[in-house]
């Protein structure tokens, strides 16, 4: 049976508004996330997805709207939250080891090792590996093993089943599966399904 790893929490958006390069993109969105709970960002190409990821992840000021994270000690949400983007983030001329050595440092919160991490994304053998040299998909494994060497309790993920084969999307389900299980919680854009009981639609735009 998973441990319960994280303490009581709830993020709670509301009214966010968003406008980019001086267009409106989306107003009214709201949402609650607490222990154990998925939501599924939905929406059409352009619709906002990322950029209230990037929102969350206080990259982005919102127009209008805001944001609470309660609990955690009063942790701030950008030590709380984990992002993987859907640009991977990797320093290609590092090696797979290196690159999550340095996630490790930089975010805190020690969870498995490196070559842990890699074992665990199917990528045993990758951590002496440039990431340059990998594959996309492979590139994808990396970055999601970021999410296994820092321990954090809010997974904000950009389209994670983004080039994985169906082996690594099953894999990435049980990864997500074991968060939510240990009290974690994960929002996640995506356009197809994440392999999750009970995951909740917020769908933005027309
Ligand atoms: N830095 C920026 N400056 C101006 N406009 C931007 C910027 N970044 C994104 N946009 C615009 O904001 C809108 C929302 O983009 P966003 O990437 O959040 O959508 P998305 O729902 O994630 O799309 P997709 O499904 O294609 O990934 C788009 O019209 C996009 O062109």
């Amino acid at each position: 049976m998973t441990q319960i790893r994280f303490q009581t929490f709830a993020l709670t958006a509301e009214g966010l508004a968003c406008r980019r390069g001086g267009r409106a993109i989306f107003d009214g969105v709201g949402f609650r996330l607490a222990n154990g709970e998925v939501i599924a960002l939905t929406g059409r190409n352009g619709a906002g997805k990322s950029s209230l990821i990037a929102m969350l992840s206080g990259r982005l000021r919102p127009e209008a709207g805001s944001i609470r994270l309660e609990g955690l000690d009063d942790m701030p949400l950008a030590e709380a939250a984990h992002l993987v983007g859907h640009r991977d983030g990797l320093k290609t001329a590092l090696t797979a080891a290196e690159n999550l050595r340095f996630a490790e440092e930089l975010l805190g919160a020690p969870g498995l090792s490196p070559s842990e991490a890699l074992a665990t994304v199917g990528l045993p053998h990758a951590g002496p590996l440039p990431v340059g040299y990998l594959s996309a998909g492979q590139r994808r494994r990396v970055a999601l093993a970021r999410l296994l060497v820092a321990s954090r309790p809010i997974w904000l993920l950009d389209e994670p089943m983004a080039a994985l084969d169906t082996g690594s999307q099953a894999m990435l389900s049980q990864l997500m599966q074991g968060h939510l299980a240990a009290g974690g919680a994960i929002l996640a854009a995506t356009h197809g399904p994440l392999g999750l009981d009970g995951a909740r639609d917020l769908r933005i735009g027309p």
